[in-house]
């Protein structure tokens, strides 16, 4: 399964502010590149604490990409994956709705009765690792599904995690004209943080877009 990150970060490296609340970083055009890599994948990833500040559709925006998917056979929306261990997804967030099949990526350490209310609302659920998501392993279960391209949008955590794994072979950031601040505030890649081995990246392409400048790694 190849495995694209693609996220939005300010001047200063920051992908929300440390209120946590969706900031719109991209422009215009990036939103619209967006959209064109959602088009292109099999299913969009984030993590719960995205789910918990953001409430994201994971949808496409554009009807023409919809109706193309169609022509080519795939479903008009990609699929949603979400790692939540211990099922933090509120019932009523929006990647449940049925505008697209819903994967929830979950512990063994997660309530079962929660695990069948996200059954119950249409999610495909899939159990892997102990306390945590053990994503090489729950990656293993996307793919024999037919995931062969997943596209991760964040947050910080999540991101950090699949490099830490050795998950990512693509990392797309388009850096926008804001600051943001804060020591508090996410970044591209939280977690522990990297001491040694630092994942290193192979500079693909650079493009000014909006007011910033989208930079494209392939992760050898
Ligand atoms: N500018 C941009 O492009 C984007 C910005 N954002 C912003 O990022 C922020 C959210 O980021 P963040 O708080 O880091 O949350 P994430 O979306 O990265 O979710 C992190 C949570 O995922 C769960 N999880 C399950 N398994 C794993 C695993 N193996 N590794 C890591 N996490 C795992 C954990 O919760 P648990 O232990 O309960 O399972 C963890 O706390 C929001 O402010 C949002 O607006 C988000 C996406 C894109
Ligand atoms: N690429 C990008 N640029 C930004 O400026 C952003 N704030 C984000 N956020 C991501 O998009 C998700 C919202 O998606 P929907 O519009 O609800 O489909 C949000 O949850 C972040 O993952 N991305």
């Amino acid at each position: 399964m190849r495995v694209v990150v693609n996220a939005a970060m300010s001047a200063d490296g920051k992908i929300s502010s440390r209120e946590r609340t969706q900031i719109a970083i991209s422009g215009p055009e990036d939103f619209d590149r967006v959209d064109e890599l959602r088009a292109a994948s099999d299913a969009v990833m984030v993590g719960v604490g995205t789910v918990l500040a953001d409430d994201p559709s994971l949808t496409l925006d554009s009807e023409q990409r919809r109706t193309d998917r169609v022509g080519n056979g795939d479903p008009s929306n990609p699929a949603r994956v979400i790692a939540d261990s211990r099922i933090r997804t509120p019932p009523d967030a929006t990647i449940l709705d049925d505008a697209a099949p819903t994967y929830l990526l979950v512990s063994e350490a997660a309530p079962t009765d929660f695990m069948e209310e996200m059954e119950d609302a249409g999610a495909t659920v899939i159990a892997a690792g102990d306390d945590r998501v053990d994503l090489p392993s729950a990656f293993e279960q996307l793919e024999a599904d037919g995931i062969d391209q997943l596209m991760v949008e964040g947050g910080g955590e999540l991101i950090f995690s699949l490099f830490a794994a050795d998950l990512v072979d693509e990392c797309s950031v388009f850096v926008g004209p804001k600051i943001i601040g804060g020591r508090d505030a996410p970044t591209l890649a939280d977690g522990d943080g990297f001491t040694e081995d630092f994942p290193a990246l192979s500079l693909k392409a650079v493009e000014r877009l909006d007011e910033g400048v989208l930079l494209q790694w392939d992760v050898p």
